[in-house]
């Protein structure tokens, strides 16, 4: 075809897929980590506080002190490679790579901080893609994430005058792809135990108890994933919800305390598993793998065993290749 030589350019047609996760500070110190808690606690999807109220509290209280706490702890988990959360994300985009092909382009982005929504879908544009699927790497629905996370896309694309086509992720509490994929993975790491549990312990992020009531399907997700781990499981599965934030009343049981009750029920040795998150981060290494391994053993308990989130392990490219390729149906082969 022969265009105009003013004609802008046109790049040939592809279609992408952007993995996107919840986002990390850019280095494990105070200012990083101030900059990312500004973003991410302003967010009302996040704090459901009207803003006159939050923001005060927030850059007044919060800002102040939480920075350098939570920089420590950020500190303990830190890598060569970076933040775990960041790239065991950038790992996974790479892997769904190889498993889907050249006929997508797969890329990642963080809902807060870097790399941004706006800038990784104005990259995928730039390379042609004229139809994105977004997929929040959250198995559990809540507005906190997948919503958020869609809301940040929608919003980029709001700016633009051409528009790829759009398609989301839905949840996958509950498709059997999760949670044979769960299943592959606990097995494996528990079979590299030198020991073997009494209990397994499956800890979610917790979220406000009002989120439930107002509609947020997130605790009933994260019941229906427990419920499907226990009937392909052969070991006791517990629930608990962690990462207590603020003052509001958060889900229960929460994690510590369901551990010190499992040792009083006679529980010694436990495997902790965190299967709402897709990759390891603050809230499972230093959180769980950590702290609420310190708190188990000063219980009582004998033996505690983190087992890692699915990351990019080969169960996790099989789960993503499969939902993936399912919610592409008709735009790839
Ligand atoms: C009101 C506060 C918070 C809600 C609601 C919330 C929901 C929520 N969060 C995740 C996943 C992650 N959260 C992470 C860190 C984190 N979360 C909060 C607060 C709320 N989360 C804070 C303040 C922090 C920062 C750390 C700290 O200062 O304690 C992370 C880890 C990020 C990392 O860099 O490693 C993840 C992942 C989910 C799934 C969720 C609701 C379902
Ligand atoms: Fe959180
Ligand atoms: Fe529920």
């Amino acid at each position: 075809m022969i265009r105009p030589p003013d004609h802008p350019a046109i790049p040939a047609p592809r279609v992408g897929v952007l993995l996107i996760n919840l986002g990390t500070p850019d280095g494990p110190d105070p200012a990083s980590v101030k900059r990312y808690l500004a973003e991410f606690l302003s967010d009302p999807r996040v704090v459901e506080i009207p803003k006159l109220v939050w923001q005060p509290i927030l850059r007044g209280v919060i800002l102040t002190t939480r920075p350098k706490k939570s920089a420590h702890a950020y500190s303990q988990v830190w890598t060569e490679r970076g933040s775990p959360l960041a790239f065991h994300t950038r790992d996974t985009a790479f892997g769904v790579q190889q498993a889907l092909g050249d006929k997508v382009l797969v890329d990642w982005a963080m809902r807060y901080g870097n790399p941004s929504i706006p800038s990784r879908l104005a990259a995928m544009k730039q390379a042609g893609c004229d139809r994105i699927l977004l997929a929040p790497l959250y198995p559990q629905y809540s507005a906190a994430t997948t919503a958020t996370a869609n809301d940040a896309a929608f919003a980029a694309l709001k700016a633009m005058r051409w528009q790829p086509a759009v398609r989301t992720l839905p949840p996958y509490h509950d498709d059997p792809a999760y949670i044979a994929a769960l299943k592959g993975s606990i097995e494996a790491h528990l079979s590299a135990l030198n020991f073997a549990p009494d209990a397994l312990l499956a800890s979610f992020h917790g979220m406000p108890e009002r989120t439930l009531h107002l509609g947020d399907p997130y605790h009933c997700q994260s019941v229906k994933t427990v419920r499907l781990l226990r009937e392909a499981l052969p070991l006791p599965v517990h629930m608990s919800f962690q990462s207590r934030f603020g003052r509001a009343k958060w889900l229960e049981p929460e994690t510590e305390s369901t551990l010190a009750q499992m040792v009083e029920k006679g529980v010694r040795n436990v495997a902790v598993v965190t299967p709402g998150f897709a990759a390891d981060c603050l809230e499972t290494l230093e959180e769980i793998a950590l702290r609420a391994k310190e708190v188990f053993l000063a219980k009582g308990g004998e033996k505690f065993a983190y087992l890692p989130c699915l990351n990019a392990s080969g169960e996790a490219i099989t789960l993503y290749q499969r939902l993936l390729s399912r919610e592409l149906s008709g735009w790839i082969d």
